[in-house]
């Protein structure tokens, strides 16, 4: 299984998460706010044509009053009936003129006394009213004629269409207002005959219940983006900042490991493991010999952490053995080509999950093939803390390593139980004799007795043996003075990243006593 694969598909589904988070606070505020503006426009233009329809109901009260006054007087003398027809134009508000009729003829008027034109009733809506756009008198100024029938004979008031005009203009605010009667309309600043100006997509009409005529308006639903930027620019704007940084937010948090196994996942993701190479010399010979590869962990924001701190969780989750395939390829990687001592050693150490994976022979064989060309041997360094049950299958890997070149050596010998039985059972070329002892050399007398058996039992055996933690001269020559092949420790070198090893190497002269 790819260990990374998982960590990939999390990512996408944290990204999907964290942009609908960052949607939300638009996709939740916006629609709420469009629609309550919307309905706040409704409410407010049906009270304004429900508001023109009172003030045009109440200027024709007074024409309705006035013409009512008059009727009786329709079809009688004129001279009779002038006196009442100017009177009524003189207290009736709105009025400016009074008429009578016989049939469809005016034969008297407020203003110019007897008379007589036409004035057809079928020019009426419903016989009793009429907008028009002016009369011979004033004809840019619009009137309504308001009239009453009795018989054949009618009685009929003028109403200035400014009163009307001003009405109407009083109602409108953002939306204008008109009246209509019949097909001719009026609004506060213009007459017309036939379709509305500016019709909208929402349309308010209300009819009067007392006079045929109607007030009406119409607005336009904007688009909601362009209404939005318009009016609310920088509610937008803070709505998406916010989400965004709530997205942002989320999207961090999903993203920091859930368990430390996660952390090591991500950091293997980023190529944060490294090999760093402490160098192995032998006793008596010039230049290092050997090297040990030793991972580090370089956090982007920890720097550089110790290998006992991550390896236990990185053996424990298994992802410890893609960590060292990675980390020895990019060692090989530069190794290999490099002018090392003949019979170089270069040491690993394997996790036991590296043993059962099943993995480990094709590694050793790709890494041994790297490592062919600069005549180096490698050594597999297992600790004895970790090892695995000795089974057939384990002994036949042993077996099929050692016909590698590949050599195996048991690390940390002594400190465990089962060294004796490893050494018995399984094809293993050296031992490395753990710093423990190495360090009570000279002060402690049980190590030393220690040291000098394990090196005793090393040479009847005909193993290799390595000793680690020489941190001192008087340690170096004691173990030199034993016979222990390979001695390794801060002494000789502490480890050190793997361009620095490679520098040095190149400069040649790398250790001399
Ligand atoms: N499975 C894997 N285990 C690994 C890997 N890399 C390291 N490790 C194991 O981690 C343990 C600690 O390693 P590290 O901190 O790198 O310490 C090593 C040396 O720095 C240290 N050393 C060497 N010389 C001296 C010395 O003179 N004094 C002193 N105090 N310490 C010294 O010893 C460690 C080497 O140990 P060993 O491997 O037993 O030779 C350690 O158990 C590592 O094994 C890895 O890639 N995989």
């Amino acid at each position: 299984m790819n260990p990374l694969q998982p960590r990939r598909r999390h990512r996408l589904s944290h990204l999907m998460f964290a942009l609908l988070v960052a949607a939300l606070p638009f996709a939740a505020t916006v629609p709420a706010l469009l629609w309550q503006e919307r309905q706040d426009l409704q409410a407010s233009v049906r009270q304004q044509v429900d508001q023109g329809l009172q003030l045009v109901d109440g200027i024709l009260d007074q024409a309705d009053e006035a013409a009512r006054i008059l009727l009786p007087l329709a079809g009688g003398s004129c001279d009779k009936a002038v006196y009442s027809l100017r009177r009524q134009v003189a207290v009736a508000p709105f009025v400016r003129s009074t008429v009578l009729l016989d049939g469809d003829n005016v034969y008297c008027s407020s203003l110019s006394g007897s008379t007589r034109w036409a004035m057809p009733a079928r020019g009426f809506v419903q016989g009793r009213m009429q907008l028009l756009s002016g009369n011979a008198v004033t004809p840019k100024v619009p009137l309504l004629y308001y009239r009453l029938n009795r018989g054949g004979d009618a009685a009929v008031a003028t109403v200035d269409g400014r009163y009307l005009q001003l009405a109407l203009q009083d109602v409108s605010d953002r939306i204008l207002v008109f009246l209509q009667v019949g097909d001719h309309w009026l609004g506060p600043r213009r007459y017309g005959e036939g379709a509305m100006p500016a019709r909208g997509q929402v349309e308010e009409i209300r009819h009067s219940s007392r006079y045929p005529f109607s007030v009406r308006s119409s607005y336009d639903v904007p688009a909601w983006h362009r209404h939005l930027w318009s009016h609310h620019a920088p509610l937008t704007v803070i709505l998406l900042l916010l989400g965004l940084s709530a997205g942002a937010t989320l999207y961090w948090l999903l993203g920091r490991p859930a368990s430390f196994t996660d952390e090591l996942r991500r950091a293997l993701a980023n190529d944060e493991f490294e090999g760093y190479l402490q160098p192995i010399v032998k006793p008596g010979l010039p230049d290092w010999r050997g090297a040990e590869v030793l991972m580090r962990w370089r956090h982007p924001r920890e720097g550089l952490i110790r290998p006992d701190l991550f390896i236990p969780r990185a053996e424990e989750s298994g992802l410890i053995v893609e960590m060292t395939r990675r980390m020895m390829d990019a060692v090989l990687a530069k190794l290999a080509k490099l002018p090392l001592a003949p019979d170089f050693h270069l040491g690993v150490n394997i996790s036991r999950a590296h043993l059962q994976e099943g993995g480990l022979y094709s590694d050793c064989r790709r890494w041994a093939g790297l490592l062919a060309e600069s005549g180096a041997v490698l050594t597999l360094e297992l600790t004895e803390r970790e090892m695995v049950a000795i089974t057939p299958e384990v002994e036949a890997l042993f077996r099929r390593l050692d016909a590698l070149g590949v050599r195996v050596a048991l690390d940390d010998f002594g400190t465990g139980h089962s060294s004796l039985v490893y050494l018995q059972q399984l094809t293993v070329g050296g031992l490395k004799i753990d710093q423990s002892f190495v360090a009570g050399i000279g002060s402690d007398g049980l190590s030393g007795h220690i040291v000098d058996s394990v090196a005793e039992l090393a040479a009847k055996l005909g193993l290799a043996t390595v000793a680690e933690g020489v941190e001192t001269a008087e340690q170096f020559d004691y173990l030199s003075r034993l016979g222990v092949n390979w001695l390794q420790g801060f002494y000789i070198a502490r480890p050190m990243p793997l361009d620095e090893f490679v520098r040095r190497v190149r400069q040649g002269g790398t250790w001399q006593r």
